[in-house]
């Protein structure tokens, strides 16, 4: 046997263990609930669904033929080991290492990227998967290998403090969490609106932490690290995406920002293009995400295309929330597909659900059923509506078990059953009060629920989370990990967005309102100085208020461009920065100097149209100067507005703070006002259109005439020096409020 075709039979009798673990994981899941009066699980059993079994998006793994055979091999190992067989670890910590040798694809395993590939690939019978929705044949996607992460949570509290004028008060949020997700398995929150589904997800998802958080979330019993950020993909409620980038550009400018060093541009490009087969988005690839004012793709699209952008990392724990809300219950349950997909692959996925349809609801294996931020059932989803009917709660009426549930969590019992351990508390308590009704309140019903929970479920839940994870010491070490990893280098990432915010705002940069703001002022302002004379008094007057014009309108124009930069990006700043997607000194620098070129070249027009039709000093070296005083005084103004927009990170407020500052600035600027009382002429220092003013007198005469009543003027240097200041430190201020921003949001 040649080494290549030993690296396959290795690599496939390996792959089988990888399976085995699936099965395994599943088995271990399937254990996760055992009441008292009625036995939901029963201990080691089949997997709920067959690990390769089900509709896919794309067909199985490398080797169709041998797939069943794989899963008939898994499962009758599966059979064959014991409950000692499972707990010991060792099955499963073996089997864990083999999955990480091994790469998923959403739907099954698949091969090393090193050594064998090549040989297999050639191999494979099943290189080309089927589009369920087309009908075609496309590439399969290859996935690095994952690391499998075993989520336990136990007694998990959160509270938050709501400050009052007076005083502050504390409010529960979530009262005692308990409960575990498995590679393998899709774990559904579902309760009420503000039952806590979202609080919760962030917690278990390391977004929520500070002193209010008690309670224990490991990850294959470690805790959280930052490290671990590179492993977690976490899909948000609200779609934050670029309006203007296509389907394509978005899920490709996220590999190429969050995939590891290791991989190749063109690795990383292609990756995105299987992420886009994968969700079946290739009919909008090409098409912008769209927003508010510009149309764009539709929202079940926009969903998928926010999690191709978090599974694009190959993450071994998925988070998402509420990813079918506001969609109809086809694309709902395409969606639920893609996750059951991605779980069969090995990953650990956790989604909140507010109302699903039956058909959605059996896709979850698991679920944990919230009301008020207590826990009402945590278990098997499918063995939900048996955990309810054994302690009294049955549905009435034929109902779809979601629906049910959630009348559960809203204490709502018009078409239930009520226990007669309820009726008979309801009846005790109408004795002592005349208001009381017969029907027992939302409130008695979700103090039922709570306590049944906490009595005949939870503390078995709490001592099974106990047993230690069997998983390989290594493999624990992994999460551990305390180093930060960056996708890209410095360079690159700077690089990457710098390209990408281009590509954002092309259509701000061929904004026509704003070239024909500033061409019109231009015309307007050189008709109005039309050939103005400075050879006389007057004249002299009339151009210096020209300059101080110029310097006003040059300083105005750049803060109020700059001060949306920052709150505008807030959003999508804190869900990439969530995620270590890149530095934020590469972020700022690619920001910054991304807008630059327009911010520089408007100026250029505008002042070869004032500088002519008005008559100003006409020659090279004076037109030159003029302009890098324009130039400067520009990006001084930028830093100002990007200090105020970072600081403030509220378009409104910086608005006003904003206007009152520029204000100021142009009072002091030396024009209107010569005699500055002395205790606030300083103020005059801090104003660019002070310097800029001053530097273009001194550009057009060399010397200020006394009649003008401005203060000495000598070489220049120091309003350029101050100016100079003004860039940077404005700049710095920017930074480190984006920075402090960052830090207090924990991320
Ligand atoms: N920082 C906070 N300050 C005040 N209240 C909060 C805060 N965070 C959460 N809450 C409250 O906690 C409760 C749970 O919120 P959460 O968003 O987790 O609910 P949810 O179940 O996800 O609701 P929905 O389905 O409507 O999204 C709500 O009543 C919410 O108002």
């Amino acid at each position: 046997m040649d080494s290549s075709a030993s690296g396959i039979v290795r690599a496939k009798s390996e792959q089988l263990e990888a399976a085995t673990v699936m099965s395994l994981s599943r088995t271990a899941s399937a254990e996760a609930i055992t009441i008292p009066e009625i036995n939901i699980s029963s201990g080691l059993s089949l997997p709920t669904k067959p690990p390769s079994g089900g509709k896919k998006l794309v067909g199985t793994s490398p080797g169709r033929k041998s797939s069943n055979h794989h899963v008939r091999k898994s499962r009758s190992a599966q059979l064959k080991l014991d409950l000692e067989d499972v707990s010991s670890g060792a099955a499963l910590s073996r089997a864990s290492s083999a999955s990480l040798g091994f790469s998923f694809g959403f739907t099954g395993f698949t091969i090393p990227l090193e050594d064998t590939i090549a040989g297999l690939r050639s191999s494979s019978d099943d290189e080309n998967a089927v589009d369920l929705e087309t009908g075609e044949k496309k590439k399969r996607m290859i996935l690095e290998p994952t690391l499998p992460i075993y989520l336990k949570f136990s007694e998990v509290k959160y509270k938050v403090i709501l400050k009052g004028v007076t005083r502050s008060t504390e409010k529960d949020i979530l009262n005692g969490i308990t409960g575990s997700a498995s590679p393998g398995e899709v774990l559904a929150l579902m309760g009420p609106s503000g039952s806590g589904k979202t609080t919760l997800l962030s917690l278990l998802g390391g977004r929520i932490n500070g002193s209010t958080v008690e309670g224990l979330i490991t990850y294959n019993d470690e805790s959280y690290t930052k490290s671990l950020k590179r492993r977690i993909g976490f899909v948000t409620q609200d779609d934050v995406l670029f309006a203007h980038l296509t389907v394509r550009e978005t899920l490709t400018y996220s590999a190429l920002l969050r995939l590891p060093n290791s991989m190749s541009k063109q690795q990383k490009e292609e990756r995105a293009t299987n992420v886009i087969h994968e969700l079946g988005l290739d009919r909008c690839q090409d098409t912008m995400i769209g927003g508010s004012f510009v149309r764009g793709v539709s929202g079940g699209e926009r969903k998928r295309v926010c999690i191709g952008s978090e599974i694009i990392i190959n993450p071994s724990l998925l988070f998402l929330d509420e990813p079918t809300s506001g969609l109809d219950s086809t694309t709902a349950l395409r969606i639920i597909q893609v996750l059951h997909d991605i779980a069969e692959a090995g990953k650990t996925v956790i989604t909140t659900i507010h109302q699903p349809s039956s058909r959605l609801f059996h896709k979850f294996d698991k679920l944990i059923l919230l009301g008020k931020g207590s826990m009402l059932y945590f278990g098997k989803a499918s063995e939900a509506v048996v955990y309810f009917q054994s302690i009294g709660c049955s549905p009435l009426i034929a109902m779809n078990p979601a629906e049910f549930l959630l009348d559960l969590a809203n204490g709502i019992i018009n078409d239930v059953s009520v226990p007669s351990e309820l009726d008979d508390k309801v009846q005790t308590e109408k004795l002592g009060s005349d208001t009381k009704s017969d029907k027992p309140t939302p409130k008695d019903v979700h103090e039922y629920l709570v306590e049944a929970y906490e009595t005949r479920v939870a503390d078995r839940e709490k001592k099974r989370l106990l047993m230690p994870i069997p998983i390989a010491d290594d493999l624990k070490a992994k999460v551990l990990s305390p180093n930060r990893e960056w996708g890209a280098s410095w360079r690159q990432q700077y690089s990457i967005l710098f390209w990408r915010g281009l590509k954002e705002r092309r259509h701000d940069y061929m904004s026509w309102m704003r070239i024909t703001q500033v061409i019109t002022t231009a015309i307007i302002l050189g008709l109005l100085w039309w050939q103005s004379d400075s050879n006389t008094v007057k004249g002299l007057q009339d151009q210096a208020g020209l300059l101080f014009f110029i310097a006003v309108f040059w300083g105005f124009l750049p803060v109020f461009t700059a001060i949306f930069t920052f709150p505008q990006e807030r959003a999508m700043l804190n869900k990439e920065r969530a995620v270590d997607m890149y530095r934020l000194s590469a972020y700022f620098m690619a920001r910054t100097t991304s807008d630059l070129p327009l911010d520089l070249f408007l100026p250029i027009i505008f002042l070869l149209i004032v500088y002519f039709m008005a008559g100003l000093r006409q020659s090279p070296e004076p037109f030159f100067l003029s302009m890098l005083t324009l130039f400067l005084s520009i990006v001084a103004a930028q830093g100002l507005g990007l200090a105020i927009g970072a600081t403030l990170m509220d378009i409104k407020k910086a608005t006003t703070v904003a206007s009152v500052t520029v204000m100021t600035f142009m009072l002091a600027g030396g024009f209107f006002v010569k005699k500055v009382p002395v205790f606030i002429s300083w103020i005059r220092y801090m104003s660019f259109n002070y310097h800029t003013y001053r530097l273009l007198l001194k550009v057009q005469y060399g010397h200020v005439p006394p009649y003008l009543n401005i203060n000495h003027l000598d070489n220049g240097v120091k309003e350029v020096g101050v100016m100079i200041a003004m860039v940077i430190g404005y700049r710095l201020l920017a930074y480190s409020s984006l920075r402090w921003m960052n830090t207090t949001k924990g991320a």
